[in-house]
């Protein structure tokens, strides 16, 4: 039996639609699994009960099939699914360490990225690995087409993760098709603001590096409350706040002290809307992590 611990990640950070990614400290899935002679998968944990358990539905289940490893695979969440945290990648990112060392694949973190992005494909309809990546090699990632790029950054966040669903398959349909000129030049400038600002584990940059006037828009009209969550952030002293992946998760950015107060006011802003939440106040973290029992 081998167990992997793979954390939550929120994807895009505004600016980087598809590309950006970071790992966080909590919470995270745990992933056990042993050989076997076809895919058996059981759940408990977070959201469990709207999580599929048939293989053909079930991120690790396609994970499985991509590696030719078929196992009994028990999946504890950590992070509840439709949230905006990359939980359907935690699972998937789980299974593919744990699976490559179950059968002695001998594949690298890097190489594990394709693989884990089909269990994405298989829920969002697209293999887009800017959750996979963080939560396989932690930190901050940029990916492309057929690369990934990993930097180890630490700095502070606020995930804030309310009593709603989004879909990603639903939020990518809002997605638009083009973009003009002026936001994309907009847009690049801020990506190159906070890649700078990872690589010098600053918050100041990378929360000025968050704004996206293409994606983000059109999701936040999905988020319940997400203006006044977000002025709230902002007055207590956050440095960026955007929207998690495809939502309704909300990622702060902040300084190490300005944490506590942050997440505060996010829960208080939600709950002054009738709505509840959990705040996570952690730090841009590490990848999966493998124990041999
Ligand atoms: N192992 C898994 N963990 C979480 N969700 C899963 C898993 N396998 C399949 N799903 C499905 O994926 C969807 C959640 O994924 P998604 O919409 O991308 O949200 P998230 O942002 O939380 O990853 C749900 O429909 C859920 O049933
Ligand atoms: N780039 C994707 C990221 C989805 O993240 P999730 O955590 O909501 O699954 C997108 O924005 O659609």
């Amino acid at each position: 039996m081998l167990t992997v611990r793979a954390p939550a990640t929120s994807a895009n950070l505004g600016s980087g639609f598809d590309v950006f990614g970071v790992a966080l400290g909590t919470p995270a899935d745990v992933v056990r699994v042993e050989r076997a002679p076809e895919t058996r998968i059981s759940i408990t944990g977070a959201g469990s009960q709207y999580i599929p358990e048939d293989p053909k539905q079930n991120t690790v289940g396609a994970v499985a099939d991509a590696l030719d490893a078929p196992a009994h695979i028990k999946i504890d969440k950590g992070v509840r699914p439709s949230s905006g945290l990359g939980s359907s990648a935690a699972s998937a990112a789980a299974a593919a360490v744990a699976l490559n060392a179950l059968y002695d694949r001998g594949l690298s973190r890097e190489e594990l990225v394709p693989i884990a992005a089909e269990g994405e494909a298989l829920v969002s309809g697209e293999a887009h690995a800017d959750n996979v990546a963080p939560s396989l090699l932690g930190g901050f990632t940029v990916v492309t087409d057929d690369d990934v790029t990993q930097v180890d950054a630490q700095i502070p966040v606020v995930a804030c993760l309310p009593e709603q669903s989004v879909s990603t398959r639903d939020a990518r349909g809002v997605v638009p098709d083009s973009a003009t000129l002026e936001d994309v030049v907009d847009t690049v400038g801020n990506a190159s603001t906070l890649t700078v600002g990872m690589t010098r584990n600053d918050p100041e940059l990378v929360g000025r590096g968050m704004n996206d006037a293409i994606v983000t828009p059109r999701r936040t009209a999905l988020i319940d409350g997400y203006d006044d969550v977000r002025e709230a952030a902002l007055e207590a002293g956050a440095t960026g706040v955007t929207v998690s992946g495809a939502g309704p998760g909300i990622l702060a950015v902040c300084h190490q002290q300005d944490q506590r107060e942050i997440a505060g006011a996010m829960v208080d802003a939600f709950e002054d809307i009738g709505i509840d939440c959990r705040a996570y106040q952690t730090h841009v973290g590490e990848g999966a992590r493998l124990y041999r029992d």
